[in-house]
């Protein structure tokens, strides 16, 4: 029988169920911000590094974020624990871990070197503890997961060649690029030259853009950098022809409702635009970004979205779902078997329980 365009539709009662059981794919997490509280201080004690909070609590209490910048002042100082190849190894087996109880079958992950080669930590050291993870993922878990090196858009683009030209020996290890931190005063324009080489290299290339900066770093991101994907993208609501371009091109946005949310972009779930993004055809999905400080994974990003947006059916959970696998940068084999799974799980949900 031909897969389902589109699936047979679920009473309102089972959605939370449905969210949990739907296989999908996460194309936006920062490996760094899935370090939660108790191994940051695990990581802190075993290296010797001070921590300039008291204990689990107190960090805890410190995650209180007015904006990207009150959250990234953090998030940087968490990373600071992390100093040997068995830490990237340990946080990477963490998220991997948790991300399979949540159906996540494929997962593209992105890393920050800077944060750790400015701290004297080889580049070397980072990508092989994360890759590690991954294959092991892969071979005990099942789950699919492969690596996109950002550069932080704070620091110059000099200093993302140098990043570059440290991780040529494992570009083999590497699917992409991205473009993460500051985003306001950081346009997309002052990488155009290490994007360009990134894509003569041929490597994929994805960039935060309208989260918190304007519309016109949407359009500057796709462009000048050329990227296949926006991160966040929430901001594209502004601008009506940018919307039309997105939809057209089928150009997907990597939505954080949760971060969204905690970072004050919107100021209730209620509030948030993801109805309004697919609704005008964009191909929206749903992902974590930094779950351990936004309070939740991706099921809990699926499931309080939900729940504070009412309209929201099981129509777009499946769209939202076959979006992140559509996105993926995987073999189109690869997506069409996941996308099928994607349709029997629906299938298996239409049945009276
Ligand atoms: O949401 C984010 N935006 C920009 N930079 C980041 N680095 C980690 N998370 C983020
Ligand atoms: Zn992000």
């Amino acid at each position: 029988m031909p897969a389902p365009t589109t699936p047979p539709p679920i009473a309102r009662e089972r959605l939370p169920a449905l969210l949990a059981a739907m296989p999908k794919a996460e194309l936006h997490i920062h490996i760094e911000g899935s370090l939660e509280p108790e191994m940051i201080f695990a990581l802190a004690q075993r290296n010797g590094v001070a921590l300039p909070y008291a204990d689990v609590e107190a960090l805890r209490r410190a995650y209180a974020f007015t904006d990207l910048q009150s959250f990234l002042d953090i998030y940087y100082a968490g990373a600071s624990v992390l100093l040997y190849e068995q830490d990237f190894y340990d946080m990477a087996r963490a998220y991997l871990l948790r991300a399979a109880q949540d159906n996540v079958v494929h997962a593209e992950i992105f890393f920050d070197p800077q944060t750790h080669t400015a701290r004297g930590v080889a580049m070397e050291t980072v990508v092989n503890g994360l890759y590690r993870a991954t294959q092991d993922a892969q071979a005990e878990l099942g789950t699919s997961s492969s690596l996109i090196l950002c550069f932080l858009r704070h620091l110059s683009e000099e200093d993302a060649f140098a990043t570059l030209e440290q991780a040529q020996p494992f570009l083999d290890r590497i699917i992409g690029v991205g473009l993460d931190s500051s985003e306001v005063g950081n346009p997309p324009e002052k990488f155009a030259r290490v994007f360009a080489r990134c894509g003569e290299l041929g490597l994929h290339r994805v960039a935060h853009a309208g989260e918190e900066g304007p519309a016109a770093y949407i359009w500057s991101a796709l462009d000048v950098l050329k990227v296949e994907r926006i991160d966040h993208g929430v901001q594209a609501i502004q601008d009506p022809a940018l919307m039309r371009r997105l939809a057209e091109e089928r150009i997907a946005l990597t939505v954080c409702p949760l971060s969204n949310l905690k970072l004050c972009v919107f100021p209730e779930l209620a509030q948030h635009n993801i109805r309004q993004l697919l609704d005008a055809g964009l191909a929206a999905t749903v992902n974590s970004d930094d779950p351990a400080y936004f309070g939740g994974y991706l099921n809990q990003n699926f499931t309080e979205l939900f729940a504070a947006v009412p309209e929201l059916t099981s129509q777009h959970a499946w769209q939202l779902a076959h979006n992140s696998f559509a996105a993926s940068f995987v073999p189109d084999e690869q997506r069409r078997a996941w996308q099928n799974r994607l349709d029997d799980c629906f299938e298996r949900f239409a049945q009276p329980a």
